[in-house]
């Protein structure tokens, strides 16, 4: 069933039934509480379950005047009812000696209150009914949630596969769902399965057993001690005993275990009649201990924390959807009018917005252009370019607004020949990196009357600068000039700073430096994070890979290209000069803290973010560092940073691989095969494998890594991919 279906199912049962729900749960997390504190009470008696009931019963019998019941509760607490001085009388006993322990435990006005709440609103009938239709919402609202999990997480079997954080309510949204989702279902079907019992739907039978009057026996007369029967069951079986009402041989012991009722002959100690209760009484009983937690602290912890969870869910489950971007689209083209047709694969709607600035300008030049959503491919009978904007989600599938893509391309053909483009948003974060572009991509490329323009860009984490200079390079090809406005939803990096530059090293035969800098104001950066650097105002931005070196000293490591306008303008800025830049967090690529061995894999001015994360290793974690270059002369700007780091202990291993010296060219991935023992323990213990540099480099790797994978640990990559123990930033 299509993902929008089931999202939609899950947000409609919680609009429903949130109120309810609410009150439900805060009532719920209060009366978690009653089990503990009558579990606490001191009328718990060790071993005393081991005993028989002769043996209890003959010392209740000598202790106390006139018993009339005995019974016990869920707590293991054992109940005498008797008669004393003409007068009833209930107290817990100590079922060793029939020491009267104190009175029965009455029930506190909060739990008394919340009880009400929690069962009929204090509505009676219909609060009854609402309340149990909430229990049959949460069933579903839980149901539809598992599927949108497993969805996400790319199947069933990687239900409980780490999350990737994308903000802070989806994160914990699920985090908190899939660790609660066993309490809440319980509460959820025991809540229905109550309900259902307390309107009769569910008939609950009474037992009704047959004495056969005519062959009572009064002998033999034995004394309770010697019953049998008596010997026989354990107080831990009990429920409850009541005692013969008169000396008359037609009055008789009832007893109730766990799952049947009997009659005994009060003089000969034989059983006069026995049942078993019916199925849906022990369900029944069972029902109400796992949906009260009466007996049981752990489970009341455990409902408790069920209980606690709902609120939180319905919070964050309403913050996602109100924060979701609008997916209207307007179009003042019709669609069969349009050259241009820009359709998009969105489910979070951020690549609608990116999209939008795209349709925008192609109109503000008088390109006749349509937008829509990739599940609205249909004949466009003046089309003759097709832009296709999609977002990646689960395991590399459609987002919703693209499922049914594939199937409307078989079925529509256009009737004119034209041309198509695709980019893919997505985040390295995940294993299948823009995979339904991919796919789209080449599904496209089978129809007869289309022609790809060019290769699937990608856009990694919704990159305004990716997305632009996918942009330059398309329009070029049409012959126009096409410059985008940042969507508003990319706001995500801090208000500029200043940053003065400290020092410039430089290695000219390399083209090759490294700024450091100093955070005059304003931001806090990670290694790994990026700044984002606008040489020129209408310029778009450029994206550098930072390292902390300490807390007043940052890197940058530049390449510089010939016309490159913001690697010149960065070359010029002398020490002392000042450079307003932003920070853009970059959360996927911060350096691991839990990970105990962490290899670092660069080629070129991929290195700058390592040098920070290598500065801040005081710990002195295993870290192993391969970096590629053309020549060992292109060492030279990091040599003394690295014999220092590799002194003071906080690199463990430096290795290089050069790809022009003389005759043998060595690039990373050979240094990674022949290591492989070393990338095998890393994986197998849980450490991390980071890479910096560039995509042609982050394909041998991965290319690499996979066949590791798959010949020695017997795993897919995709596995330790999900798992975060891959982090990639490459560009
Ligand atoms: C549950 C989930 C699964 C995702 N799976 C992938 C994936 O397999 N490959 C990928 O490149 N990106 C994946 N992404 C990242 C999204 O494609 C990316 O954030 C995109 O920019 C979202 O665009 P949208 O807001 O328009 O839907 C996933 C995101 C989420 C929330």
């Amino acid at each position: 069933m299509l993902v929008s279906v089931w999202r939609y199912s899950h947000l409609l049962f919680a609009i429903c039934s949130s109120i309810f729900l609410l009150i439900a749960s805060v009532t719920g997390i209060i009366l978690a509480v009653e089990p503990i504190y009558n579990k606490v009470q001191p009328y718990h008696v060790s071993g005393a379950d081991e005993l028989s009931l002769a043996e209890v019963l003959s010392t209740l019998n000598q202790t106390h005047e006139e018993v009339v019941a005995i019974t016990r509760d869920r707590n293991g607490f054992l109940k005498v009812s008797s008669i004393a001085e003409g007068k009833n009388q209930d107290f817990y006993v100590n079922p060793f000696t029939g020491e009267n322990l104190g009175l029965p435990i009455e029930k506190k006005p909060i739990f008394q209150f919340s009880t009400n709440l929690h069962r009929s609103l204090f509505l009676k009938s219909p609060g009854r009914l609402l309340i149990g239709l909430a229990s049959f919402f949460l069933f579903l609202i839980a149901l539809t949630g598992i599927v949108l999990i497993a969805k996400r997480q790319g199947g069933f079997s990687k239900f409980f596969s780490p999350i990737v954080k994308e903000n802070f309510s989806q994160y914990h949204h699920v985090k908190y769902s899939r660790i609660t989702l066993i309490p809440i279902l319980f509460l959820a079907i025991t809540g229905v399965y109550l309900s259902l019992l307390r309107f009769e739907i569910i008939p609950e039978p009474t037992v009704s057993l047959e004495v056969d009057y005519d062959n009572l026996n009064e002998m033999p007369s034995l004394s309770l001690n010697d019953f049998e029967l008596f010997k026989k069951i354990k107080l831990g079986e009990l429920r409850e005993l009541e005692y013969p009402f008169s000396e008359f041989v037609e009055d008789y012991y009832i007893i109730r275990l766990k799952n049947r009722e009997l009659y005994v002959n009060q003089y000969t100690g034989e059983i006069l009649a026995e049942a078993q209760f019916p199925m849906v009484n022990i369900i029944s009983s069972w029902a109400t201990v796992l949906h009260t937690a009466e007996g049981s602290i752990l489970w009341a912890i455990v409902l408790g924390a069920g209980s606690l969870a709902i609120p939180f869910l319905i919070v964050t489950g309403f913050v996602i959807y109100f924060k979701r971007p609008k997916t209207k689209i307007k179009n003042k083209i019709s669609k069969n009018d349009a050259e241009f047709v820009i359709l998009v694969g969105t489910e979070g709607g951020t690549t609608l917005q990116f999209a939008e600035q795209l349709q925008k300008k192609l109109l503000h030049k008088n390109y006749s252009c349509f937008l829509a959503m990739m599940n609205d491919y249909d004949r466009f009978k003046s089309m003759k370019q097709l832009i296709v904007i999609t977002a990646t989600y689960g395991q590399g599938e459609a987002p919703a607004s693209a499922e049914k893509f594939m199937q409307l391309l078989a079925k529509k053909s256009q009737s004119q020949k034209f041309q198509f483009a695709t980019v893919g948003f997505g985040s390295t974060a995940y294993p299948h990196f823009c995979q339904f572009a991919y796919d789209a991509h080449q599904q496209l490329e089978k129809l007869d009357k289309a022609t790809a323009l060019m290769d699937v860009s990608t856009v990694n984490d919704q990159s305004f600068e990716a997305f632009q200079n996918w942009c330059t390079e398309w329009s070029q090809l049409q012959e126009m000039d096409i410059r985008l406005e940042k969507p508003k939803i990319v706001g995500n990096s801090l208000p500029p700073s200043t940053f003065r530059v400290l020092h410039k090293d430089e290695l000219p035969s390399d083209e090759t430096f490294l700024l450091n800098l100093k955070n005059l104001n304003g931001a806090k950066p990670v290694s790994g994070d990026l700044l984002s650097v606008i040489p020129k105002e209408g310029e778009r931005e450029r994206l550098y890979s930072l390292g902390k070196l300490s807390d007043n000293s940052l890197v940058i490591s530049i390449r510089r290209h010939p016309n490159g306008l913001c690697s010149n303008y960065l070359h010029q800025l002398e020490d002392g000069a000042d450079l307003t830049a932003k920070v853009v967090p970059n959360r996927n690529f911060h350096f691991p803290k839990n990970s105990k061995k962490t290899i670092l894999i660069a080629t070129g001015t991929g290195i700058g973010p390592f040098l920070g994360m290598i500065a801040e290793n005081s710990k002195k974690k295993e870290l192993h560092l391969y970096w590629g270059a053309r020549t060992p002369n292109s060492l030279s700007l990091y040599k003394d940073f690295i014999e220092k780091s590799i002194q003071e202990g906080k690199l463990s291993h430096f290795k290089t691989a050069y790809s022009r010296e003389k005759d043998k060219k060595v690039y990373v991935q050979h240094l990674i095969e022949k290591d492989k023992q070393l990338f095998i323990e890393v994986l197998k213990k849980g450490g991390t494998i980071m890479i910096c540099g560039s995509i042609a480099m982050q394909k041998e790797v991965l290319q690499e890594l996979r066949s590791i994978c798959s010949n020695y640990i017997g795993k897919d990559l995709s596995h330790f991919q999900n798992k975060r123990q891959i982090k990639m930033d490459c560009y």
